[in-house]
């Protein structure tokens, strides 16, 4: 199966997933000066406020948390996108102690992790797994996290860490609205391009906030206590550099908006 390590890692995905060696790969490095300033694009709308946030998962490569869709109560809407977009998850990637862990970089920068709130185009597609394999059947918001201070809100989410220390763990968790997770501005900057794991489809319009948030070495570290391993492994493997490194532009621009 796939992973991040020196046998399973990004550099051999193609092999099962030739897809890795497509025209619009994910992540990329994004240069602010070669972005298209587009005026047509609007801003971006998130209504999250009646989203339902069902459970916390540990799924052998990031801690997931998992939404009620069964109706368009938490979409994103505006700026590329023609549909609204329905919220399914949202999930992270990091690095380890003190190096980066971005999947995007940004003139070669990294952030030491990286937010990826996850959604569908319901009004053309039935469910997820369809929508996840059309060329726009899926929205992903992108948000950098930054060492610094503590996050005010994070500790939601990693106090309910120890709870899905292993692979394929599981736990309610009700009532989290990401909202709290946005910086102050939502300017971005958005492109065509895939899923950074496998089955790595070429599925998705990325939305990447210029504004990145803040959050502790400390919340970081609760990240890297996960595990990539289940309980009955022996070897156990902390969860960390869980990130697939940028991908070659191929001719893609980049727009930003204002
Ligand atoms: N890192 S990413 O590009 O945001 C991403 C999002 C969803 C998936 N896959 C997914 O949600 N599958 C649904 C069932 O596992 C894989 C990668
Ligand atoms: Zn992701």
């Amino acid at each position: 199966h796939w992973g991040y390590g020196k046998e399973d890692g990004p550099t051999l995905w193609h092999r099962n997933y030739p897809v890795a060696e497509g025209s619009r790969q994910s992540p990329i490095d994004i240069i602010p000066l070669q972005a298209v300033h587009d005026h047509s694009l609007g801003p971006i709308i998130l209504s999250y406020d009646h989203c339902t946030s069902i459970n916390i998962a540990n799924n052998g490569h990031s801690v997931v948390v998992e939404f009620d869709d069964s109706d368009d109560r938490s979409v994103i809407r505006g700026g590329p996108l023609d549909n609204p977009y329905r919220l399914k998850q949202f999930h992270f990637h990091w690095g380890g102690k003190g190096c980066h862990g971005s999947e995007h970089t940004v003139e070669g920068m990294s952030y030491a992790s990286e937010l990826h709130l996850v959604h569908w185009n319901a009004v053309k597609y039935k469910n997820f797994g369809e929508a996840a394999t059309a060329p726009d059947g899926l929205a992903v918001l992108g948000i950098f996290l930054e060492a610094g201070d503590d996050h005010r809100w994070l500790h939601v989410i990693t106090d309910a860490l120890y709870m899905v220390k292993y692979k394929g763990s599981l736990t309610d968790f009700k009532g989290f609205n990401p909202k709290c997770l946005l910086p102050s501005s939502l300017q971005y900057w958005t492109y065509l391009g895939s899923l950074t794991t496998p089955p790595l489809h070429e599925s998705v319009t990325w939305i990447i906030l210029k504004e990145s948030i803040t959050v502790s070495e400390k919340q970081l570290g609760k990240f890297r206590m996960l595990l990539f391993t289940g309980e009955e492994e022996d070897q156990r493997m902390r969860m960390e550099n869980n990130f697939r490194p940028p991908q070659p532009l191929k001719g893609r621009k980049v727009r930003s908006s204002n």
